[in-house]
């Protein structure tokens, strides 16, 4: 199945940058910018990544996003996993990253951004890989502090198409940044959130309804709430579903109670992603390979998967068909 898996031409829509650095480039960079790891060798940096919820993930992830000093790092880290989507048959990626993750400890946002962008670019021009790249707010933080991110970035504009919405949940929901939301749409950009992950279903209303988001990321807990998914079906409202992100941080104690092939089959948008994959052991083809195992799933319903997720991009409409013909075309 892994070959079915790799030859289908997939998008990856859910996928945050800093969570792609893998122990090995950690060491490596902490050596090239002469920081210094708490930790004395890979298996020791894997050994840390035991989570019980998403904030032990969450110290852990910031943690480790501190080696990423210079624009050659953001270049390094984006590259890598550009190689692995080339691995993995990854066409079209939507990914994220965090600004003031960098920012609040000093380093200038053109940094960041111009050294992701360098990486895209390059994976268009040599690997194939067309890519728009999301700029995420952390909740935990003000609002206000969202909007100073977001002028900081307009004039980089052209880098980015939506802007997203990560962090720790609970206690932060979407209705906290109402208006930085309303001010990136009135600025032209597309919006997606995090919502409902660990957060209830009603943070899942909250961003549709004040956020106008296009995609809800996660959007797993949207299960307990037969009201929201008959919206999310009536409206083809795209969740962004990463199954070893969930069962790693404990939204779901095995993958085999992952409700993602429940809601596709009663009509969700569902896509499949892997969020953070240098921490929670997979990147896109190994979240398929997963939830096939686990829930049964037929070759037919991994397709549609992969049809659903170049459905939910950013892609113009005629970019989407003639790639969805592609997939129908990969034999079962
Ligand atoms: O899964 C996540 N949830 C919230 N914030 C995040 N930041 C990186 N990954 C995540
Ligand atoms: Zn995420």
């Amino acid at each position: 199945m892994t070959e079915f898996i790799t030859q289908l031409p997939k998008a990856e829509l859910h996928l945050h940058l800093e969570g792609s650095l893998e122990p090995e480039l950690m060491l490596k960079l902490a050596q090239r910018n002469k920081l210094f790891l708490p930790y004395d060798d890979i298996a020791a940096i894997k050994a840390a990544y035991e989570f019980g919820n998403l904030q032990d993930f969450l110290d852990i992830y910031y943690q480790g996003a501190n080696v990423l000093q210079t624009e050659q790092d953001f270049f390094d880290l984006t590259w890598a996993y550009l190689l692995r989507c080339k691995e993995q048959g990854v066409v079209h990626t939507e990914p994220c990253f965090d600004p003031q993750t960098h920012t609040d400890r000093g380093i200038p946002f053109p940094v960041v951004v111009n050294g992701i962008s360098a990486a895209l670019k390059q994976g268009q021009t040599q690997l194939g890989i067309s890519s728009y790249l999301i700029l995420s707010f952390l909740r935990h933080l003000p609002e206000e502090a969202a909007f100073k991110t977001l002028e900081m970035a307009l004039p980089y504009r052209d880098q980015f198409i939506a802007v997203g919405l990560d962090s720790s949940e609970m206690g932060h929901p979407p209705e906290k940044f109402e208006r930085v939301f309303a001010k990136a749409r009135a600025e032209g950009f597309k919006a997606v959130a995090h919502a409902g992950e660990e957060g209830p279903a009603a943070y899942v209303w909250s961003a549709l309804d004040l956020l106008s988001v296009d995609r809800i990321d996660h959007g797993v807990r949207a299960f307990e709430d037969a009201k929201l998914i008959q919206r999310l079906i009536d409206e083809q409202v795209p969740l962004t579903v990463c199954p070893l992100s969930n069962t790693r941080l404990k939204v779901f104690a095995d993958m085999a109670d992952h409700t993602i092939l429940k809601m596709l089959d009663q009509g969700v948008m569902v896509t499949v992603n892997s969020d953070d994959p240098a921490y929670f052991g997979g990147y896109v083809a190994e979240n398929y390979q997963a939830i096939y195992e686990s829930l049964a799933m037929t070759p037919a319903q991994l397709q549609q998967l992969a049809i659903n997720s170049i459905k939910a991009s950013f892609l113009p409409q005629d970019v989407k068909n003639s790639i969805i013909l592609q997939v129908e075309s990969v034999g079962i």
